[in-house]
């Protein structure tokens, strides 16, 4: 397996955490971002940060910044062509997504979207977990993207699609299932801010 690059979502408003980067907050000792910098940077390539705005309140991470390109804010699917543009650049195939926002993702996320993308000539999967009324949730931002189809993902953006499962769905991406139900537990408010701090101390 050639590793994919890493893309960290963090593009978006946090309008219920009260706007700010919900990266930049703590869970115990550590920020949100250094949790998910820490999990993804040894399945990958490559790092980078998809953001908006001053890039200069994330220098201290030394990584590649990467702004939307789509005009206002397109959600996590305009964060993906972001990293799509900078991978090509970069003459890789692949990246894999994982939102600032979610600090305890599974530590082999990478291997695991690889081997549910066996056989696809683009491959793209979107992990999922358990869901007792679905069968299945899937988390549209973590995924494993292919650089070739990007020219399709900016079309479709700029057309107004919005919601990442029917892009996916269209491209017949496919799910890696994890079988820990709160594997993809991420931040929204400030409740579960004081829950990813017990989860941290948990972890430790
Ligand atoms: N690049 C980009 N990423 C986004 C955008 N909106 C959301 N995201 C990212 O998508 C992931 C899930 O975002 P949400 O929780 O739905 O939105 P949020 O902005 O983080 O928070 P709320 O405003 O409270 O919904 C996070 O990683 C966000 O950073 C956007 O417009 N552009």
């Amino acid at each position: 397996m050639i590793p994919p690059l890493g893309v960290i979502l963090a593009g978006g408003q946090a309008t219920r955490m009260g706007g700010g980067d919900k990266g930049l907050l703590r869970a115990g000792d550590t920020r949100l971002i250094d949790h998910v910098i820490d999990r993804l940077s040894p399945q990958v390539a490559g790092l980078a940060l998809n953001a908006n705005g001053d890039p200069d309140r994330f220098a201290d991470l030394n990584l590649p910044i990467l702004p939307d390109s789509i005009d206002g804010f397109a959600g996590p699917l305009a964060g993906v062509l972001a990293g799509l543009d900078w991978a090509a650049t970069l003459g890789a195939d692949t990246i894999v997504t994982a939102a600032a926002d979610t600090p305890f993702f599974p530590c082999d996320l990478v291997p695991r979207l690889h081997l549910a993308t066996e056989g696809m000539a683009h491959p793209l999967a979107l992990a999922a977990t358990p869901d007792p009324k679905r069968g299945q949730a899937r988390h549209p931002t973590f995924g494993l993207w292919p650089v070739a189809l990007r020219e399709d993902l900016r079309t479709a953006l700029q057309d107004g699609l919005r919601k990442v499962v029917l892009w996916t769905d269209t491209h017949d991406g496919r799910t890696a299932l994890f079988p820990d139900e709160a594997a993809f537990f991420n931040v929204n408010t400030p409740d579960d801010l004081k829950r990813a701090e017990t989860m941290a101390k948990d972890i430790q």
